[in-house]
């Protein structure tokens, strides 16, 4: 697309795609050659190996052709916020944005103050921004940070409006700059002043978390601490809708709702939260904008909404555009991406050709959308509007009735309207449908960052969270919306076969299981089933596997990461797709035959200072007995047998035993290697971070039971 003078925005076309598809048909002709040689070669004995090993290369294939949707048509875009600001800096329309959080324990408040506060100060028309905090935890310490953070707004927002400050979150803020960076002595006294204040406000939200209580003389403060004196838990209580700051001139207004929940009432995790917030904003600010931030998420670059109003207020094409989804970014993150948690090539390659097709999934944070694409058909409160008018106190009656559980009884709330319910990945799923719908998504790259939170920091919690999205995604899949099935005529298959994608990740768990048990397997009780070295076919095994090699590398490194990145990525593909995703694969199987339900495990934002300098220093963390780590672990030692077994009959035999199992015994190093870290875990630490004795033991015994049982099934065991 050309950039006329009227347009907000420009697309670029990568040029890249083109070598992509040339190298695509050639490596699809290589899949085809490989199906050829398993159906023409085919043992007349003990064929199941062979077949298993066939059906996971047809999923592997599988996988990679949905794969080939994701780099069709890759996009880069650039906005003319300058443009925007020239035309439209009056007409810059009123945007809600909903931060969410659940748990002060496992999100600590000063987050959640810090992602308040940067959205607040955002480079925005002060009086067109409402913040509405939905408190899944209805904590008082929560709420306590909030005040303290409401107070500390009437300064930091006018600081950094006079000042320009690009950072507008106060945490890392003064954590990155200094008072002397050429600017005159007010703004030095200023600095100084707000940073006490900061560090003041910083240790009493602290203090109190960690006091676990609101001390009693802050309750006059404000009197919404009356809702916690009569003993209520974060299950059971009636909805709390405090207004902390009153819309103003110089200040955007800051609400905070705590929805009601009480026990056995299904309150639909996040999605749930969510809804409330649509219903709650809607008599009071009810802006036409929404932007969705998870607690941890805070603004770093001032400019994001201007970013995202440069597509929806582009005269061409702006009405298609449902939603404009930001890139997940997070901070914190160690220098080589331990546990692959930069999502580098879901963020820098993926998304970027979901936007060449009808647009970006939408991923729960970073977002915004139009407020009735959300709402499905338009249906909201039909009230609304004459709401708006009300006077503050009878604004925020309603707002607690909305705000109330039974309110969703027999109304289309979370299967028509607002996000949709029953599915770990809400934000996935009711972005598919508004596309199915017929509305584009657009993802936005700002050069500066636009958004910023926290990733997981150790292996089982990364384990968790990919365990809780693969899972989801699988849900869509088994659902009526899946991808294949629904919203045929408004989706395009190249926007399909990218969700297919995304949805197959728990299911891969079967094939990438499959591959690595199989062949090594097979290895001990002397079966070969790849082609020997000397045969073609052998090349054609190469070509498949050292390609694909390749060119995930190269297109990440491409993408901005580095070889040891990289590696941790690899790697952390293999654990995931023999941990997350078949625990993930389980799970949906048993919601589906009704024996349990996915549920929604809230990641922890803190850890503790042992496991922090562990992570640090970017050692593997072990330290919690956690069932997630069994699978992978079996598997790499009885790849390392394999292994082992192998060598030992190349050193009898010489040549003919490489002959053929050099591809099994490849396979094997390979697996070993990446699985050194679990080996070194399980058999060479010391520290609390190796792999807790339980689960050596029970990988351990599995390995044996599996090695035990292929040595005895085939026929030519071998002596050794
Ligand atoms: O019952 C709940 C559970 C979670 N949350 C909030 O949901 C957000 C995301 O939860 P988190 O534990 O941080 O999960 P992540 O895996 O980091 O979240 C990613 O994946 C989720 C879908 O699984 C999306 O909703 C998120 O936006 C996306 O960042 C947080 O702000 C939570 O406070 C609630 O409000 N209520
Ligand atoms: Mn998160």
């Amino acid at each position: 697309m050309e950039s006329s003078g009227f347009s907000l925005y420009t697309t670029v076309e990568k040029p890249s795609a083109k070598i992509h598809k040339a190298y695509s048909f050639i490596y699809l002709v290589a899949i085809l050659g490989l199906i050829f040689y398993r159906i023409a070669y085919i043992p007349n004995e003990g064929y199941l190996p062979w077949i298993l090993v066939f059906v996971a290369e047809l999923g592997f294939a599988i996988c990679w052709i949905l794969d080939q949707a994701l780099r069709w048509r890759p996009l880069d875009r650039i906005t003319f916020p300058k443009r925007l600001s020239n035309r439209f800096e009056k007409e810059l329309p009123p945007v809600d944005i909903f931060i969410c959080t659940a748990d002060p324990t496992k999100e600590p408040p000063l987050n959640t103050v810090n992602t308040v506060l940067s959205t607040l100060a955002h480079d925005y028309p002060v009086g067109k921004l409402s913040c509405y905090v939905s408190d899944d935890g209805g904590s008082a310490l929560t709420f306590y940070a909030l005040v303290e953070a409401s107070r500390f707004a009437k300064f930091w927002v006018p600081f950094c409006r006079k000042y320009s400050v690009e950072q507008r979150c106060p945490e890392a803020y003064f954590n990155g700059s200094h008072h002397d960076q050429n600017k005159d002595s007010s703004f030095a006294v200023e600095w100084e002043n707000l940073k006490n204040m900061y560090e003041a406000m910083k240790d009493s939200i602290d203090n109190t978390v960690v006091w676990g209580a609101v001390p009693q003389d802050k309750w006059k403060n404000h009197k919404g601490f009356e809702e916690w004196s009569s003993g209520i838990t974060s299950r059971d209580h009636p909805s709390i809708v405090e207004i902390l700051i009153e819309k103003g001139h110089d200040l955007p207004s800051l609400v905070y709702v705590a929805r009601e929940k009480r026990p056995g009432k299904p309150h639909n995790f996040k999605a749930g939260a969510l809804n409330v917030l649509i219903r709650v904003s809607s008599v009071m600010s009810n802006a036409p904008f929404i932007l969705t931030l998870d607690c941890d998420m805070y603004a770093n670059n001032c400019e994001a909404l201007r970013e995202a109003m440069c597509f929806f207020m582009d005269p061409q094409t702006g009405h298609q555009v449902g939603f404009v989804q930001f890139p997940q970014r997070f901070h914190g993150i160690t220098k080589n991406d331990l546990y692959g948690n930069h999502l580098i090539r879901i963020s820098d390659i993926q998304f970027k050709g979901l936007d060449g097709a009808d647009g970006p999934i939408y991923i729960g944070t970073g977002c915004v959308h139009k407020r009735y694409v959300l709402c499905g058909s338009g249906h909201i409160n039909s009230s609304n509007s004459t709401m708006e008018k009300t006077s503050p106190p009878k604004m925020v009656n309603d707002a607690r009735i909305l705000a109330d559980c039974t309110y969703e009884e027999n109304t289309q709330w979370g299967k028509k309207v607002g996000m949709l319910y029953g599915c770990a990945v809400e934000d996935v799923l009711t972005g598919f449908n508004i596309q199915c719908r017929g509305w584009k998504s657009v993802y936005c790259i700002p050069k500066r960052n636009a958004f910023q939170g926290h990733a997981p920091s150790n292996l089982n919690d990364t384990l968790i969270q990919h365990k809780r999205w693969s899972a989801g995604l699988f849900e869509i899949f088994v659902s009526k919306f899946c991808p294949f099935v629904y919203g045929i005529h408004r989706v395009s298959i190249v926007q399909r076969m990218c969700y297919g994608f995304y949805c197959f990740w728990a299911p891969s768990s079967l094939h990438i299981l499959c591959y690595g048990l199989v062949p090594a397997l097979s290895t001990l009780s002397g079966t070969s089933l790849f082609p020997q070295i000397s045969s073609a076919w052998f090349l054609l095994f190469m070509f498949l596997s050292v390609s694909a090699y390749a060119h995930n590398a190269i297109e990440f490194l491409a993408a901005g990461g580095s070889v040891k990145r990289w590696w941790n990525e690899q790697r952390m593909w293999m654990i995931k797709g023999t941990s997350s995703y078949p625990f993930a694969l389980i799970q949906v199987l048993c919601k589906l035959m009704g024996i349990s339900e996915v549920g929604f495990e809230v990641s922890s934002k803190v850890s503790d200072d042992e496991v922090a300098k562990r992570y640090e220093a970017e050692v593997f963390e072990f330290g919690v007995a956690s069932t997630m780590f069994t699978p992978p672990a079996t598997l790499v030692l009885i790849n390392l047998v394999a292994l082992f077994n192998g060598i030992t009959q190349v050193l009898r035999k010489g040549y003919p035993g490489v002959e053929d199992m050099f591809v099994q015994l490849m396979l094997s190093s390979f697996i070993v290697v990446n699985g050194y870290r679990i080996l070194e875990g399980m058999f060479l630490r010391k520290d609390n971070g190796r792999m807790p004795m339980f689960i050596t033991i029970s990988s351990l015994g599995a390995a044996a039971i599996l090695c035990f049982l292929a040595s005895k099934i085939s026929p030519c065991v071998k002596e050794s």
